[in-house]
């Protein structure tokens, strides 16, 4: 039904041409077709009461075989037959008759146990040979079988084909150990007794060799989901990172052994299709046809493939249409199906980009851990060659999440308190620490929080330590503004068009080279609060000019909201990751887009790519303090250490807390407001005398506010833009937000 187009009935050929206006009669095929449909829906609970009867029946009519109440023209032969054919077997099928119409009735309310195919035919097996046992244990002897005893007329024929090839009793030894070993394989004891061996041999072999993780798309009826954009076709064999070649490494790097391999929990296959009939069935109740044609399995969530199918529709001219459902329909049954599921959250995806159906993520029953390792050693990380090459996690079907911090060219992360924001710098720092030397690469980090990025402090790449004053912050921002100004200078006179080529000049005069910078903000909220002008001029600047100076930023804030991520800051961070914020609202503001709301929290995270463009779900990398420890230490160890470094904005930042005016800011906005600049102006609007407004316009010129002095008395060239294309920009988001 669902995978037929949208079409018309047509009268048939030789009908009479008005006719043709009046709807066809359905054919017989799909009258039967909509009958089964509608009898679907009460089918099983039919036939789970008939079959019970009919067990409950059958055991009064086994026990009381003799008894007057019990002998009918129905069920007497009916018993015979039981009996003769099957013996003292009967009551095991009247068993099984029960369970059968127990499941059934189960089906419309809760979700069902399945037994796999394998599991069924072994349970079989084990039944038959369990009969012939029976049979030789009561002598073997047609007479006794035909009257109902041991194992009936089946239990008696096999018993005798077995007899034909050995004699007793190894006959009676051979068929116990066939029973036993059906029995083992029906009621799945062989596959966890499998499982079992394999850990202990994985647990001896250590923790260096144990992943040979498999690939995790396994096919649902025919169809399965091609992989990710992000992933590429031709990354299937990443997962299988610790049989593929490990990548040829630079011996001055950190090895990977530094960091932990992971172990992935599979989730069961049966509980994939109960899941996938639940979703089928829910639909189905809400009068949406839709097929489950695939699934992937990643770390956190399993993504169901849905195909929409088609309803039938009157159109205007009174015709039957078969119409497509629209994805719309699905994605507002989200809580529906997630009360259905019983799952906390859900994702719809409506449609997956580039795909033709609907990607409905459920959350995992148990969630795997994703390490750094894995992602690092993967080939989609190794194709990116770019020493600004970062790991963010694993998507949806199990692969890699990778990008290049280099080309993003900044990146800005959101996310409520707990959802993961500083684990994920955490990984990305160890990540660029891990392929880069401090000649290569300095980070500069800003950590209000206190906390988290403090295990960095002694890594050479570091820049002066992990700062954690907001006042010696902004001296940071102002010095990272100089160096921009600086190296710009520099590519000037070297004639280069960015810091690569300079440093390939430089490389062949044998001069030094310059290495890439990355500053990382880890709560801009903070900043933002205290001195928001000058925060929001400086990583604007930053943002739209660095880049070719080999300088990035990655910022982080827990508060995703229009004061701190304000319009301009968006614009200049085109590459966003959120991870689990508390509305649609919240998920707006970075994403554009909603869905972040409805993530899991815990490292769960929606990605945009500027290349991409859509959000991407992955769960994050976790790198554990051990690691991070132990990479610190290698560093320490191998870089060839002089005296201990004073942070390059040590000057600055003296500067800021002996001489900043806390007037700064106002001047600032004063300044950007009416495009002027002088020191009268700024006596006469700030109410202050010469000496500070004329400190004030030095402290504006260094901050890259105004141009130098242009002779006395002349106003001085203002260098930022009038604020009406910001109130414009951010009249706009609060017009967006209502509107929302
Ligand atoms: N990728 C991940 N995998 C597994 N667990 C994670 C992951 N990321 C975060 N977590 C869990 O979530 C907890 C909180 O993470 P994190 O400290 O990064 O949150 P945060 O967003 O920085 O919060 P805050 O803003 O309050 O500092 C971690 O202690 C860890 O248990």
């Amino acid at each position: 039904m669902s995978g037929c187009p949208s079409r018309k009935r047509s009268a048939p050929p030789d009908s009479i041409p008005e006719s043709s206006d009046l709807p066809a009669s359905p054919s017989w095929l799909e009258r039967l077709a909509n009958y089964w449909l509608h009898f679907d829906r009460f089918g099983w609970d039919v036939a789970g009461i008939f079959l019970l009867a009919l067990a409950l029946i059958s055991l009064l009519g086994l026990v009381g075989k003799s008894w007057a109440p019990f002998q009918g023209a129905v069920l007497s032969p009916w018993i015979t037959f039981l009996t003769r054919w099957l013996g003292w077997g009967s009551y095991v099928a009247v068993l099984a008759i029960a369970y059968g119409g127990f499941l059934a009735l189960q089906r419309r309310t809760v979700r069902p146990m399945r037994i796999p195919l394998g599991h069924l035919l072994a349970l079989e097996g084990a039944y038959f040979s369990l009969l012939a046992l029976m049979a030789y244990f009561g002598g073997n002897l047609l007479s006794r079988a035909e009257a109902g005893l041991d194992g009936g007329i089946i239990g008696w024929g096999m018993a005798y084909l077995v007899g034909l090839l050995l004699p007793p009793p190894w006959s009676t030894v051979l068929l116990l150990l066939i029973t036993l070993l059906l029995l083992a394989i029906g009621l799945g004891l062989t596959n966890w007794l499998g499982r079992w061996i394999e850990k202990q041999i994985l647990a001896s072999e250590g923790e260096e060799n144990s992943i040979s993780e498999e690939p995790d798309e396994k096919p649902l009826s025919e169809e399965t989901i091609p992989a990710t954009q992000t992933a590429g076709p031709d990354t299937k064999a990443d997962s299988l990172s610790g049989l593929s070649t490990p990548p040829v490494r630079n011996p001055v790097l950190p090895p990977f052994n530094l960091l932990s391999n992971e172990t992935s929990a599979h989730p069961d296959e049966a509980v994939i299709h109960d899941t996938a009939m639940l979703i089928e069935q829910t639909l189905a109740e809400f009068g949406i046809p839709a097929r489950v044609v695939g699934y992937r399995v990643g770390p956190t969530v399993t993504q169901y493939a849905i195909e929409p199918g088609f309803v039938e529709k009157t159109g205007p001219d009174g015709n039957l249409v078969h119409q497509k459902v629209r994805v719309s329909q699905i994605s507002a049954l989200a809580r529906d199906l997630a009360l259905a599921l019983s799952a906390s959250r859900l994702r719809i995806e409506a449609p997956v980009p580039g795909r033709s159906y609907v990607g409905i993520e459920v959350p995992n029953p148990h969630t795997s851990l994703v390490r750094l390792r894995p992602v690092l050693e993967s080939e989609t990380f190794q194709k990116l060659t770019s020493p600004l090459a970062i790991a963010l996690g694993k998507d949806v079907s199990g692969q890699p999440m990778v990008a290049d911090l280099a080309r993003m060219p900044h990146l800005l992360i959101a996310g409520t308190t707990g959802s993961g924001k500083s684990v994920c710098i955490t990984a990305l720092t160890t990540c660029l620490l891990m392929n880069n030397t401090p000649q290569q690469l300095r980070i500069a980090m800003l950590d209000p929080k206190m906390v988290e990025l403090v295990r960095f402090n002694g890594v050479p790449h570091l820049l002066g330590k992990v700062e954690t004053e907001q006042e010696r912050m902004l001296g940071v921002l102002k010095w990272a503004l100089m160096e921009m100004d600086n190296r710009y200078r520099l590519l000037e006179e070297a004639h280069a068009r960015d810091l690569v080529t300079f440093n390939r000049k430089q490389e062949r005069k044998k001069l030094p080279t310059l290495p890439r910078i990355v500053l990382i903000i880890d709560e801009l909220a903070d900043l933002m609060m205290t001195s928001p002008e000058q925060t929001e001029h400086s990583l604007v600047r930053l943002a739209q000019l660095a880049r070719a100076t080999g300088i990035h930023l990655v910022v982080a804030t827990q508060r995703p909201s229009t004061d701190v991520v304000t319009g301009l800051i968006k614009a200049n961070f085109p590459a966003r990751v959120s991870f689990a914020v508390a509305s649609s609202v919240d998920s707006r503001v970075i994403l554009d887009t909603g869905g972040a709301e409805t993530l899991l929290g815990h490292g769960d995270m929606l990605f945009i790519d500027p290349e991409v463009g859509s959000p991407q779900r992955a769960q994050g990398v976790l790198v554990t303090d051990a690691e991070v420890e132990k990479l610190v230490t290698f560093w320490q160890k191998s870089a060839v250490q002089g005296p201990a470094e004073a942070a390059p904005w040590e000057e600055l930042v003296a500067i800021e807390g002996d001489k900043s005016d806390e007037m700064l800011d106002q001047a600032i906005q004063l300044v950007k407001r009416t495009q002027r600049a002088s020191a009268s102006l700024l006596q006469r609007r700030l109410r202050i005398g010469y000496p500070r407004a004329a400190r004030l316009l030095d402290e504006l010129e260094a901050a890259g506010v105004v141009g130098p002095s242009v002779g006395s008395g002349k106003d001085r060239e203002v260098l930022l833009p009038n604020d009406d294309d910001e109130e414009d920009d951010e009249e706009g988001m609060q017009d967006y937000n209502k509107e929302i």
